[in-house]
């Protein structure tokens, strides 16, 4: 293989401009629920932009990389700060590459916008490793643990309670064993909140019956009391676990919860790096690890969570399928299951992902498989079917 270095970076912004699904009331609980004026509260927790950070080398190889958080402000960081320290630079050292755009940036960067940022060069640069080896990256981290990843269908957000019921039997037509569903209520709406939080695990229950597994989000919309009040009332549906029930800085609050061993506690998906896992694993706050690669550090932060979390045995479900997500799953026998977002319109962002890329396995009877012919992460963009989108340079 002839050496090679870091050419460019591109980044672009892509604005969402076509049909949007309005969400309803109490679509899903989040962190916003705790305010005084509640309005459109998942307003800040929908995403509809996705940032495209393209890394090239000098013998034209294009890595793809991508980010959903702010992407605005991720793509004027990379542009700003973090593409001068890696342009010049062998994408083959990615763990020095890592390093010093992490300690680079350390007065501002370790948590929160730098580090999604950070991900997503270094999602990108796996990918140019990948495809200058000809291997699908799974294969350069540890290569197949398993024969299919067994995918759980992620939605079930607030709606009639037969229309869930429809929606969660839509799922057991399609053969998938795991749902996950999303409550509509939380410590502002009192004991019939919690009733109507539990008539919509009852309904979801009873739909997929006591054989296959079921998963509760909160996405930070309740607190530390509250739980503590639903925990004993859930435990009859047997939930496999109750992910985020409180803000991701309490976690304190996750180590209670989880402690208490009537439902096993999720959660992670808004935490960065080996070191936020390390004090959380050394809290017994989790009983499941959910980062999202493209957030908490990218494939090189992932992988080094991945050890850590295998030595306390708690398993990682990241946060969200896509590929990024799919090729640590694969390579990493304590990573069990993937989520996996259907294919919807466009309503909370989640499925944007399908719209700006091509190459995302389909689910068949709950599994997806990786190719383990394809190099990289096996990803394209969709540049022909961008037009609804408004695309930000
Ligand atoms: O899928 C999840 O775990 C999420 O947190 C998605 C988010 O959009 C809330 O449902
Ligand atoms: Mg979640």
């Amino acid at each position: 293989m002839i050496a090679m270095k870091i050419k460019s970076i591109r980044t672009r912004v892509l604005r969402w401009n076509g049909k949007t699904v309005a969400p309803q009331a109490n679509f899903c609980t989040n962190a916003s629920d705790a305010l005084f004026e509640r309005g459109d509260s998942m307003g800040s927790f929908r995403f509809h932009e996705w940032l495209i950070c393209e890394v090239e080398t000098d013998n034209g190889i294009v890595g793809i990389g991508n980010a959903a958080l702010a992407p605005t402000i991720t793509k004027q960081i990379i542009e700003t700060y973090l593409a001068p320290l890696v342009i010049g630079e062998d994408p083959f050292d990615n763990e020095y590459l890592w390093q010093k755009m992490y300690r680079r940036t350390h007065a501002w960067g370790r948590k929160g916008v730098g580090m999604v940022a950070i991900s997503a060069i270094d999602i990108a640069i796996w990918d140019i490793m990948g495809k200058a080896t000809g291997k699908p990256v799974f294969k350069l981290l540890g290569g197949r643990t398993k024969e299919q990843i067994p995918v759980y269908a992620s939605k079930l957000y607030g709606q009639s309670i037969d229309a869930l019921a429809k929606e969660a039997q839509s799922y057991v037509d399609q053969g998938f064993d795991m749902v996950k569903m999303r409550f509509g209520w939380g410590p502002k709406d009192g004991p019939a909140g919690m009733r109507k939080n539990l008539d919509l695990v009852k309904t979801v229950r009873e739909v997929i019956g006591p054989d296959r597994d079921l998963m509760l989000e909160c996405y930070m919309g309740w607190n530390l009391e509250y739980t503590k009040r639903m925990l004993p009332k859930l435990a009859e549906f047997e939930p496999r676990w109750l992910e985020e029930p409180v803000i991701a800085d309490d976690l304190a609050g996750y180590a209670e919860l989880n402690n208490m061993n009537i439902v096993p506690i999720s959660g992670g998906e808004h935490e960065f790096t080996n070191f936020g896992f390390k004090t959380l694993l050394d809290m017994n706050a989790l009983s499941v690890i959910q980062y999202d690669t493209n957030r908490v550090g990218g494939i090189t932060a992932a992988q080094k969570i991945n050890a850590l979390a295998e030595a306390y045995q708690v398993p990682v479900i990241p946060h969200a399928g896509q590929m990024h997500n799919y090729h640590l799953t694969m390579a990493n026998l304590n990573c069990p299951i993937s989520e996996f977002f259907p294919v919807f319109d466009v309503e909370v962002g989640n499925e944007l992902f399908y719209y700006v890329f091509k190459g995302d396995p389909v689910p068949k009877n709950g599994f997806i498989d990786l190719d383990d012919d394809l190099p990289g992460l096996g990803l394209e963009i969709a540049e022909d079917a961008l037009g609804e989108f408004e695309i930000i340079e």
